[in-house]
């Protein structure tokens, strides 16, 4: 336990980012609803047409995937995660007003050793019949288009399905380690003023599913220029992503392909940090094309998106260099500062 209290670790947090603005820092025991309270104005901003990413980042083993998508124990749904959550919040802020004709496309890949493989393919093998290395290498370009998903339900349905493929091993340090960053990715259409669902005018896969390298985002409030925008059409974009644990190999004892994908865990998110550097300081370039990983997340990083970014530490002192270099890189998202949406901020979990 390297904080005396929690409070002190938000004093940490804030000298850490150089902001007046503080994080809040949640303890090992703090419910998963507590969070996800704090992260749910963001699916309002989503319906106001801002491209919003919510993204989990630390140690392997500190808590990103029970964080973004609850225990993986099927008799602990009390404890469902931000991925869940904010499907039930979406849907039920789209419910809210029905006169609103709002679609919801969902697309879930993983980055795998630089490769990017879709998690809801057709072709798949689950990772249980083979080591996982070798199971989810269906490439993305290879699926049929799913239709819209119309309820929370469904959604959860798919990520939870999806899930089953998604590449692990265990390591010295976790024995069900991540070895790919999950990204899943919620993309709201709204229809053309007096079109149905049957008209729209961006068919699944036809331009408007999270392709790379391309701004997804148009944003309108009632009134404002871009009101015009909405009687055409808008999209925003929900990425949710569970990042692969940064690693130290030494310290997880791996060896042969599990050292090559530790190499390229740590590469891309080195590539990452390099991204958010490159934004934080308003250079030209920024290397989005570095890595798979920032090529995926170029609209929800750059732009005028709301980036969230949940650090996850472990609270034990053996892991202090760790723990500096995560909030290190927390801190490096803070400053990156865009559009007039302002970045959504930081803040640290401690895993049990
Ligand atoms: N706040 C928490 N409360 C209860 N259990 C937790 C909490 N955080 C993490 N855990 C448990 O700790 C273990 C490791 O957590 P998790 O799998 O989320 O780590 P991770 O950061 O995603 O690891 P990796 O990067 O290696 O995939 C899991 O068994 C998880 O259920």
């Amino acid at each position: 336990r390297g904080w005396t209290s929690l409070q002190a670790a938000e004093r940490r947090v804030r000298s850490f980012s150089g902001s007046a603005r503080v994080s809040p820092v949640y303890g090992p025991a703090e419910s998963q609803q507590v969070v996800f309270a704090d992260v749910c104005p963001l699916l309002t901003s989503l319906l106001d047409w801002y491209n919003v990413c919510i993204l989990a980042y630390g140690q392997t083993g500190c808590g990103k995937s029970y964080t973004m998508l609850g225990p993986l124990s099927k008799d602990k749904r009390g404890d469902l995660g931000i991925v869940p959550r904010a499907a039930g919040e979406l849907f039920r802020l789209i419910s809210e007003n029905p006169s609103r004709s709002l679609k919801v496309d969902v697309s879930i890949v993983e980055v795998y050793n630089d490769d990017i493989l879709d998690l809801l393919a057709n072709e798949r093998r689950p990772a249980v019949s083979g080591p996982p290395w070798e199971a989810p290498m269906t490439k993305a370009t290879k699926r049929e288009v799913s239709p819209p998903v119309r309820s929370a339900e469904d959604f959860v349905a798919l990520a939870a399905g999806s899930l089953r493929f998604r590449a692990r091993r265990a390591t010295r340090v976790h024995a069900g380690s991540s070895r790919s960053h999950l990204i899943i990715t919620a993309t709201v259409t709204a229809a053309p003023a007096g079109g149905s669902p049957g008209k729209w005018p961006c068919t699944p896969g036809q331009g408007h599913r999270g392709e790379m390298g391309r701004p997804a985002g148009g944003r309108a409030s009632p009134g404002s220029p871009g009101a015009q925008q909405v009687r055409e059409q808008v999209h925003a974009k929900l990425q949710l992503v569970d990042l692969a644990g940064s690693e130290c190999a030494g310290v997880s004892g791996v060896t042969g392909a599990a050292l090559r994908e530790t190499s390229f865990i740590n590469r891309s998110l080195a590539a990452l940090a390099d991204v958010l550097g490159a934004l934080a300081e308003h250079r030209d370039h920024i290397p989005f094309r570095n890595s798979q990983l920032t090529r995926v997340l170029q609209d929800v990083l750059g732009g005028d998106a709301k980036l969230l970014v949940i650090l996850c530490v472990s609270p034990c002192r053996k892991h202090v260099a760790e723990t500096l270099q995560v909030l290190g890189f927390g801190a490096q998202a803070r400053h990156v500062q865009r559009g007039p949406a302002g970045g959504g901020g930081a803040a640290a979990r401690k895993p049990r």
